[in-house]
């Protein structure tokens, strides 16, 4: 696990601190996506506003502490400054069958990008294709996502027959089968997992596995990581989130509103995908949305989680805070208070 950068936050809050100040909630989805109907969310109050700690449920405290670092780096520092007031944004199309698909692009008024994901446990490359048409058709530009679910050679055959595509997102899970499946397709080929994921995150680079760099702010630890990071890849970058409530969206569009250089459309329309938020939802108009920072959330009752997973993300912000203060084996170098 690399190491988290925090910005000039130099001083980590401490654990009861943090714990004083969060709330876990249950956003209940519209459509399954990543296998889930509704996301759990620790937010953590700082004297910047909110920050979002939302690693998914089954990953492990050393994954999980960097998704700390951009609550905290939210929550105590905001956003970074910004250079654009606008960011154009995808529309995010789950692996429904191909009958729904217009009803879910009717949620992202204007877009004119879809990400359609592909390669979903379970289903068939004519589910792909099908579900690919039914965007093309209400869209002029489509990419696919397959989060790693692909062999090289799965990933060749199902690129030839989805046809013509913006770019294709993680078709297969190593950098090395990345690389392969690049020199074999005429469509570009984005790294999302390669990068979030791995310890050397410039090593899809090295190996001349991506054309373009998906960065999202909680797993790579925060919004100015995000930014560090995309200076040093030298490829073109799409900000995407990672189905996060509206505190997590705000430092994602906050991120891509901070970027030098942007010319894709970013992964942060998901809001749409949520019934209910704890701030307004960052919902896409004309195509974009609109970097807005949030300080003030509500959770009715409705949307608390559990006491019994408010208990387990209590238990789970102080391992993750023990990893950050050096506590674990991969500590950040943050002095403790
Ligand atoms: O990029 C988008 O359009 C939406 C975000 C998204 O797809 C996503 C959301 C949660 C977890 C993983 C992913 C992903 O890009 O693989
Ligand atoms: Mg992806």
């Amino acid at each position: 696990m690399r190491q988290v950068l925090v910005g000039e936050l130099d001083v980590l809050p401490s654990a009861a601190e943090l714990a004083a100040g969060a709330v876990v909630v249950t956003l209940p989805m519209r459509t399954r996506f990543r296998g889930i109907t509704s996301r759990e969310v620790m937010l953590l109050r700082g004297p910047a506003g909110w920050g979002e700690f939302a690693p998914f449920t089954e990953y492990d405290d050393a994954e999980s502490s960097a998704w700390l670092a951009a609550g905290i780096e939210a929550a105590y520092l905001g956003p970074p400054p910004a250079r654009r007031d606008r960011v154009a944004v995808n529309a995010t199309v789950p692996a429904v069958p191909a009958d729904q698909v217009a009803g879910v692009l009717a949620r992202y008024p204007g877009a004119t990008t879809a990400k359609v994901k592909v390669a979903e446990p379970g289903q068939r490359l004519a589910d792909d294709v099908e579900r690919v048409a039914a965007a093309r058709e209400v869209v002029p530009a489509v990419r696919i996502d397959a989060n790693g679910g692909w062999s090289v050679d799965e990933a060749v055959a199902a690129i030839a027959a989805i046809g013509d595509v913006e770019y294709a997102e993680q078709p297969c899970r190593t950098v090395e089968e990345l690389a392969q499946v690049r020199r074999r397709v005429g469509v570009p080929i984005a790294a999302d997992e390669s990068i979030r994921k791995a310890d050397d995150p410039l090593r899809v680079v090295a190996a001349d596995a991506a054309d373009l760099a998906i960065l999202k702010v909680a797993p790579l630890g925060g919004m100015r990581a995000v930014l560090s990071l995309a200076g040093q890849i030298g490829l073109p970058v799409v900000v995407s989130s990672a189905l996060d409530s509206a505190v997590g969206m705000a430092a994602g569009v906050a991120a891509a509103a901070a970027l030098p250089e942007l010319d894709l459309a970013c992964g942060l329309g998901t809001g749409s995908l949520f019934v209910d938020d704890v701030a307004p939802s960052f919902l896409p108009s004309g195509g974009e949305v609109a970097p807005r920072w949030v300080t003030d959330v509500s959770v009715p009752d409705g949307l608390r989680a559990s006491p019994d997973r408010e208990r387990w993300w209590r238990e789970r912000l102080a391992r993750c805070h023990a990893v950050l203060a050096g506590g674990g084996t991969h500590g950040s170098g943050w002095s403790r208070t």
